[in-house]
Order: C-alpha cells, then sequence, then structure tokens
C-alpha cells in the first residue's frame, strides 16, 4: 500500500487511460508458486507455530538468510536435481545469484562468516522458502517453505538423536504417531566402505550417493549405466547394488566389513533411540541415501507408512560441507521438513486443524455522527488487549450482525446517542443474545 504523500494526494497516480480499455493483469501468482489468503495462511502460520515451539523446546535459536544467495554457494558438481534446477539468473549488476533451493549452503555460509566469534556447538533453526526452475512440464511446484534444524560442531551421533527426537515432537504436536509414519535410517559410510574397498576415488562418493538415490525413481540398469559412466567398475557397482539390499544391521556386519564405522553409529543410534523413547518410528534401509552430495554419515527421512506420499522431511550428517566452501571443516548435521508433504498427510489422515478467524469484539456506532465516538471505545478495548473490528462506515444493524457471524466475534458493542450521553454503550454476547447496557469505564 502506498503511504507516500503522492500515494494519498494522487498527484503522481496516473491517470485512466482516455480509452478506459485496460488490459486486465494476470491475477494468478507466476507458475509454481502459491498465494496464501486467510484460510491457507491460518493454516500455514498454525504449521510454522509447531515448528517454531519445537524449536524453543530443543533451544534452537532462529536464524535467517536472504532468499537471494550467490550462485556459488549451489553449483556443486554431483549431479544433483537440485542443481539441474536451480533458480538462477544474472543479476543488473552482471553478479550469478540464484533463488535458495535449499537453506544449509546458507547456514554454512553464516557459520563460516561468524567464525571464532560463535562458540561451538550452534543449533540454529530457520523456516524459509526455498525455490527450484521446474520445467512446468510436470507440473510441479517452483517454491516451498523448510524447517530446518541444524546441530553445528557435534560429530558424535547424540547430534542426530536429538534431530529425529525434535521431529518425533513435532509430529506428536500435530497429531501424528508411529502407526502413521516412522523414519528410514542409514549411513552412507556403508557406502564409502564399499568404495574403499573397490579403491573407487573419494571424489566419487557425492556423485555415486546422488546416482544411488535415483534407485527408485529409474530403472536398474540406468543406474548401472550412470555409476559406469561415472567411473565406478563394474564390479563395485554390482556390489554398491547388492548392499543396498540389505535387510537389517546384522545382515550387514556379516556381509561387508569394511563398515565398521557405519554399523557402531547406527548400532549407537538405535540405542540411543531406545533411551528417547521414539525406536518404534525407527527402521533401518540400507536403500536410504538422500540425494544432497554432501551428506558424509546417517542420513534419514520421513516417510508415510502407507507409501501414498513422497518423504516428509529428510536430513543427516555433513561433516565436509564446510571444507568445499574453503573454510575449516567443522562436524554438523540437520534436517528439513517441507510445508507440503505434511499437509497432504494431515488431510489423508484427517487432522488439518479448524482454524477460523477469532475476534474479541465487533464496534460499531448506530449512526454517522457518533464514529468518533465509536473509534474512542475500540480504542479503549484495543489498549486492553481486546481484538477489536471496528465498523468503518454507517452500516445497517443486519449487516453488522452478518458481519460478527463471519468474525466469530464474542461480542458486538454497539455505541448509540442516548445512551452515549449517559456513558454507556450497548452490548450483546453473540453465543448467549444477552444484551445489556454498560458504563464505558466498566467495558473489560
Ligand atoms: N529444493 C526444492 C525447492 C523447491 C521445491 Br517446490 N522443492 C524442492
Amino acid at each position: 500500500h502506498s503511504s507516500t504523500a503522492a500515494g494519498r494526494s494522487g498527484a503522481l497516480s496516473p491517470a485512466p487511460p482516455l480509452s478506459g480499455a485496460v488490459q486486465k493483469i494476470d491475477v494468478n501468482p507466476p507458475k509454481g508458486t502459491r498465494d496464501f489468503p486467510p484460510e491457507d495462511m491460518r493454516l500455514r502460520n498454525w504449521l510454522f507455530n509447531n515448528f517454531r515451539e519445537v524449536s524453543r523446546l530443543y533451544a534452537f535459536e532462529e536464524v535467517d538468510f536472504p532468499v537471494l544467495e550467490n550462485e556459488a554457494l549451489f553449483t556443486r558438481k554431483a549431479g544433483e536435481e537440485i542443481k539441474d534446477q536451480l533458480y538462477c539468473f544474472e543479476d543488473q549488476g552482471k553478479r550469478r545469484v540464484a533463488l535458495r533451493p535449499e537453506l544449509t549452503p546458507s547456514l554454512a555460509r553464516l557459520v563460516i562468516q561468524k567464525g571464532k566469534s560463535v562458540s561451538l556447538p550452534l543449533k540454529w533453526f530457520t523456516v524459509g522458502q526455498c525455490w527450484r526452475y521446474e520445467r512446468m512440464t510436470r507440473g510441479r511446484r517452483r517454491e516451498h517453505y523448510q524447517w530446518n534444524m541444524d546441530i553445528i560442531g557435534v560429530p558424535g551421533v547424540m547430534a542426530e538423536a536429538e534431530l529425529i527426537a525434535s521431529i518425533v515432537t513435532l509430529f506428536k504436536r500435530i497429531g501424528i504417531t508411529e502407526s502413521d509414519v516412522g523414519f528410514k535410517v542409514s549411513s552412507r559410510k556403508v557406502l564409502q566402505g564399499v568404495l574403499k574397498c573397490y579403491s573407487i576415488p573419494e571424489n566419487l562418493f557425492g556423485k555415486v550417493c546422488v546416482i544411488i538415490d535415483k534407485i527408485e525413481k529409474i530403472p536398474a540398469e540406468e543406474i548401472k549405466k550412470e555409476l559406469k559412466v561415472a567411473g565406478v567398475s563394474e564390479e563395485a557397482v554390482h556390489e554398491l547394488l547388492e548392499v543396498l539390499s540389505v535387510k537389517s544391521l546384522a545382515e550387514l556386519e556379516e556381509r561387508v566389513d569394511s563398515c565398521g564405522e557405519a554399523i557402531a553409529d547406527l548400532k549407537q543410534l538405535f540405542l540411543l533411540a531406545e533411551k528417547f523413547g521414539y525406536s518404534k518410528w525407527l527402521q533401518f534401509d540400507a536403500s536410504i541415501v538422500r540425494g544432497l552430495a554432501y551428506y558424509t554419515g546417517i542420513v534419514f527421512e520421513g516417510f508415510d507408512r502407507e507409501g501414498k506420499l513422497r518423504a516428509i522431511c529428510g536430513g543427516g550428517r555433513y561433516d565436509h560441507l564446510f571444507s568445499t566452501f574453503g573454510a575449516d571443516d567443522i562436524p554438523a548435521c540437520g534436517f528439513g521438513f517441507g510445508d507440503a508433504v505434511i499437509v497432504e498427510l494431515l488431510k489423508e489422515k484427517g487432522l488439518l486443524p479448524e482454524l477460523s478467524l477469532q475476534v474479541h469484539n465487533v464496534v460499531c456506532a448506530l449512526d454517522e455522527d457518533l464514529q468518533a465516538a465509536a473509534a474512542m471505545v475500540a480504542n479503549l478495548l484495543r489498549e486492553k488487549g481486546q481484538s477489536v473490528d471496528l465498523v468503518l462506515e454507517s452500516k445497517p444493524l443486519k449487516w453488522v450482525f452478518k458481519r460478527a457471524a463471519r468474525t466469530n466475534a464474542e461480542r458486538l458493542v454497539i455505541v448509540g446517542s442516548s445512551e452515549w450521553q449517559r456513558g454507556m454503550v450497548g452490548v450483546k454476547i453473540l453465543s448467549t443474545g444477552e444484551q445489556y447496557e454498560i458504563k464505558l469505564d466498566d467495558l473489560k
């Protein structure tokens, strides 16, 4: 809304074209993006307030970053979809910039920027909009909001256990139980072990994980071909795919002796899950790798047990992200929790909350020259912390009653001239219909 003098006086506002034929703008938001009209915004605020409350319970500090970042933050060379779909452009200063597709690189950038001025461990959270440029052929969204929680500076799996605990807390708060969702958990150290066994160079690790993450999305032959093109030997490819189909930690222990570290981490995590009281939510699943190149250890994703939806959330350990930005490495882990799949799940489970506009008072003047008096009454109530929907034009009482019903007002405060002369106002309690007069000073 223009608050400049020009806006008020209209001095600079353009004159309507003489022809009167004004081309109607497209009132829809850009392709792949959403508006949040009041009802949708109430649901979003309800969800985000739960994100924030859980973050507070776990003593995480809120941080935020620009949605626009230097493109270099995301130009990893591991063939990730997130890179292929980067929403990037050259700005008017000829800088290569991008709308962030995820939040972790921004977080790492800020941690490096803060350097020695922050003491570890850091526990930071943010809720931010993330973008991708998806060819509209697939008609998917190009933006979503993610809740991110990250623990920076803790090498042990207590950090991952704490992060998963926070997500369990969130699920419980919104009515989701372990019969609705679970977490598939694995460790990328399993793959690292295999690659080492077959002396595949370390620098292929990220790329191999990104390819393997597509295992349920593209045929195995395609996976094998991409791995071979990436430089993985035939026998290593075979062993990789074998390992991914292992069904239990015990079986993994038997099969691959190079997974010692992975198994130790996973055993520790399942033990901690027991202590945290959420072991029923977890299951080992060797095929879980996640599609981000920078994970290096435990990885996990929240899934719906009916198998109808995409992953609800996902995360893991990323101990070398900082060195890819030219800084000293700091052990780190975190997760992202999107705002879309969870709403689909709540719909499926009939758990969407009923959220309506709630107003304490509708205040109206019975005639034009009492508008100022009505404004005084509104001000008095607002100073007492009460919400007031002040009727801003003279309207028939019938209109006011309808308005009060639509805003679920608790009561109607009517300013009429005879009452006002006596320092009184009329009150109608809308739930009971009870009606009475009250001295202005006694209005609370
Ligand atoms: N990374 C990303 C960004 C935006 C959407 Br929608 N999905 C994934």
